[in-house]
């Protein structure tokens, strides 16, 4: 029986996109769910791998759905892979408390995370602070930037950020750097996503779009000019699709997760969404030491000697407060 990939649902069809097939709207295949599933209360996802069958008329029946290595909700994708949290530089200025809490929740689902920092054009100098289109009018020459030019990029960053992104790189998160507008680590962002699932999450108008634009090729979404010019939001009628990238690997057309809490997370939980933590929590005195006043805590020490940044710690902190107040409220 044919195996595929859902990669678009609506109004109850399921796109699948034969193994093997090329890229390109031709080639899906257009599907009902075998009732069955809704007797047992499953429903297909866009990213669940299945098995279908070809009916008379061209189209097809899902018949069954392999098991799934995620299943996220909102958007309501299965076996996404990676979250990319995209962050500008500026404009908004970075917030790592944010990036912190977008680490939180994307450790506390069991995804790989990746940042990807945007607008780098903005800030080392040679910017263009044009309000006009995106990054249309480059010159070809800028697309091939590619990896030689990250270092030279990093360089011309102030200090503030380089330190930024040396503490998360050292943590384990790959950290991307990119300029939509020129064309700069767009390359980058494709690779890491090659072979991947994954979704795109960050604050609005930090360059979601953009980036998108500029990683997939005749893809043509909306960015904030436009939408804010008709006086409509950009993800209001919108259903949830998986873009094939030219270099492999499908990303969700849909930004993920931009509203966060931690109502499902317990705070004694909580460190340990905080990777590199981790060495450290073990030799606490205590189980289930939350790292805050308890005597002999082996986070709080490092934290004092520098071994672990006092932003991450302090954000820490920070977040059990927010819990422990949520739960009070509740
Ligand atoms: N200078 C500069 N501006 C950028 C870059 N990327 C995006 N922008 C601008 O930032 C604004 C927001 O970009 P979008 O791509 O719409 O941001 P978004 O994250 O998709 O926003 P939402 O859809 O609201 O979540 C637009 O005015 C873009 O032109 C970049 O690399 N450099
Ligand atoms: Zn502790």
């Amino acid at each position: 029986m044919p195996q595929g990939l859902i990669v678009k649902a609506l109004s109850g069809y399921y796109y699948v996109l034969p193994e093997g097939s090329k890229l390109g709207q031709d080639d899906l295949v257009q599907c009902r769910a075998r009732g069955v599933f809704k007797k047992r209360g499953i429903s297909p996802l866009v990213g669940d791998s299945v098995k279908f069958e070809l009916t008379e008329n061209g189209e097809g029946t899902v018949t069954e759905i392999d098991k799934r290595s995620s299943e996220m909700i909102r958007p309501p994708i299965a076996n996404v892979d990676t979250a990319m949290l995209v962050f500008s530089i500026v404009e908004p200025v970075l917030n790592l408390q944010l990036l912190d809490k977008f680490l939180v929740h994307i450790e506390n689902t069991g995804l790989e995370a990746a940042i990807c920092l945007t607008k780098a054009d903005l800030i080392n100098g040679t910017a263009e602070t044009g309000s006009e289109a995106d990054s249309g009018d480059d010159s070809p020459e800028s697309l091939t930037a590619g990896k030689e030019d990250e270092a030279a990029l990093l360089a011309s960053m102030p200090e503030w950020l380089q330190e930024a992104i040396g503490l998360y790189r050292r943590i384990g998160y790959p950290v991307l750097l990119t300029s939509s507008r020129r064309a700069e680590g767009v390359e980058q962002v494709a690779e890491y996503l090659n072979g991947k699932i994954s979704v795109f999450a960050g604050q609005s108008g930090v360059g979601k779009s953009s980036l998108l634009n500029a990683i997939v090729a005749g893809l043509d979404l909306q960015t904030n000019e436009i939408s804010h010019r008709l006086g409509r939001g950009k993800h209001t009628t919108r259903h949830v699709e998986l873009i094939p990238l030219v270099k492999g690997g499908y990303v969700a057309d849909t930004p993920g997760f931009s509203q966060l809490d931690f109502v499902e997370l317990e705070a004694e939980y909580l460190g340990s969404c905080f990777r590199e933590f981790q060495p450290f929590a073990e030799k606490c005195k205590f189980r289930g030491c939350v790292h805050l006043h308890e005597p002999d805590c082996k986070v709080r020490e490092a934290s004092e000697r520098g071994e672990i940044a006092l932003t991450r710690y302090e954000h820490y902190l920070l977040f059990l407060n927010e819990m422990k107040e949520k739960k009070r409220r509740y």
